[in-house]
């Protein structure tokens, strides 16, 4: 039997050649970003990851017809972008932007039922496999309980996740989301970023977009699109990007350290004392961790008066000419410490 993969065929789905993105106004032009080349291909799921400003919405506006492009051309499925109508463009690409809308009386049902507009017409009836098409995508966001509520009554997190359901029960093969995990907690963002993941894999579709979730996009995307001021956007599977230390640079601020074994960020604390730690295991790591966090470097391999061991589990503070003390918590151990 066939793996649900090797089923389909990645193709090129969104061509990008030479693009410039940016605003228009009478008096001048701000370009944003410019000679973008570039390739967004099915069965993916493509993270876009920048600063603050950088540009990330304004591509995605771009991407979907929203906005048009200064210079350049987008290609979908080897067409134009601007030669295809409204409606055609509405059964290839489903959008989720961030901005609030102000919609009232209308229930998250009804909202995600919009998606269906394509086919039925924006007052077009719902034919049961409308329906089914609705149920299926409040089943995958697993929004049962808020299927009835009226939107404008929802917290942002719940708003976020109606509006991707309504973007997967448009059942188009390319989903474009701008910061989707947005607003949602952690285990929702990983639930939501895992979906859209599987989503990719499982029926072909070309998912792409743009979110702060640095971690997690490194975990779970197929390729990453770094976008800077410097090196305009460098794209790659996250491991390449590590690799080739285009990740690091990219992130090279004070006070983060990419970690190229894990292919993760972490914080970087300074330290003004050492203290001899021995032992293993996981209370060990956690000993190392609160300790650097209060600017203390801990190691096996210091000679330092005062020193922790870890011996059958049990954490053992030595200090000079004091009798040993067996301490039951981190934060106890901390208050003998730090003075
Ligand atoms: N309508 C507009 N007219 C002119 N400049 C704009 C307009 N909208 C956004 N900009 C500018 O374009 C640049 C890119 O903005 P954009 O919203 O695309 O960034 P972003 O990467 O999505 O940022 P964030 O991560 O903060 O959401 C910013 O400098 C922004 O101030």
């Amino acid at each position: 039997m066939k793996s649900a993969k090797s089923m389909y065929k990645k193709e090129k789905t969104i061509e990008i050649k030479d693009l410039s993105i940016g605003y228009r106004s009478k008096k001048n032009t701000r370009i944003v970003a410019e000679s973008i080349i570039s390739t967004i291909y099915s069965g993916e799921l493509t993270c876009l990851l920048g600063s603050n400003g950088i540009g990330k919405s304004t591509l995605l506006r771009t991407l979907t017809g929203f906005q048009p492009q200064l210079v350049g051309d987008i290609f979908i499925y080897n067409k134009r972008i601007k030669n295809y109508s409204e409606k055609e463009l509405a059964t290839l690409v489903s959008v989720v932007l961030t901005e609030k809308f102000d919609i009232k009386n209308m229930t998250s049902y009804e909202l995600i039922g919009l998606g269906r507009s394509p086919y039925t017409g924006f007052w077009g009836k719902l034919t049961p496999d409308d329906k089914r098409h609705i149920e299926e995508a409040i089943d995958q966001v697993k929004i049962k309980d808020l299927s009835p509520r009226m939107v404008d009554t929802l917290s942002d997190g719940e708003r976020q996740k109606v509006m991707i359901a309504k973007a997967l029960a448009q059942d188009t093969p390319i989903i474009l989301l701008d910061e989707p995990t947005a607003f949602l907690d952690f285990p929702s963002k990983v639930e939501i970023m895992q979906l859209l993941h599987q989503l990719s894999r499982k029926t072909n579709k070309t998912i792409f977009l743009s979110t702060h979730d640095l971690e997690l996009a490194l975990q779970i995307a197929d390729k990453i699109w770094l976008m800077d001021t410097e090196h305009g956007i460098q794209i790659g599977t996250p491991e390449d990007l590590s690799l080739n230390g285009n990740l690091s640079n990219f992130f090279a601020r004070k006070g983060i350290v990419f970690d190229q074994n894990t292919g993760l960020f972490r914080v970087e604390n300074d330290f003004n004392r050492k203290i001899k730690v021995s032992g293993c295991g996981q209370k060990y790591a956690m000993i190392q961790k609160a300790l650097l966090r209060n600017g203390i470097l801990a190691s096996g391999d210091i000679d330092s008066g005062l020193s922790i061991d870890i011996q059958d589990n049990q954490i053992v503070l030595y200090q000079p000419e004091q009798k040993p003390i067996l301490i039951s918590s981190i934060e106890e151990l901390l208050n003998y410490i730090i003075i």
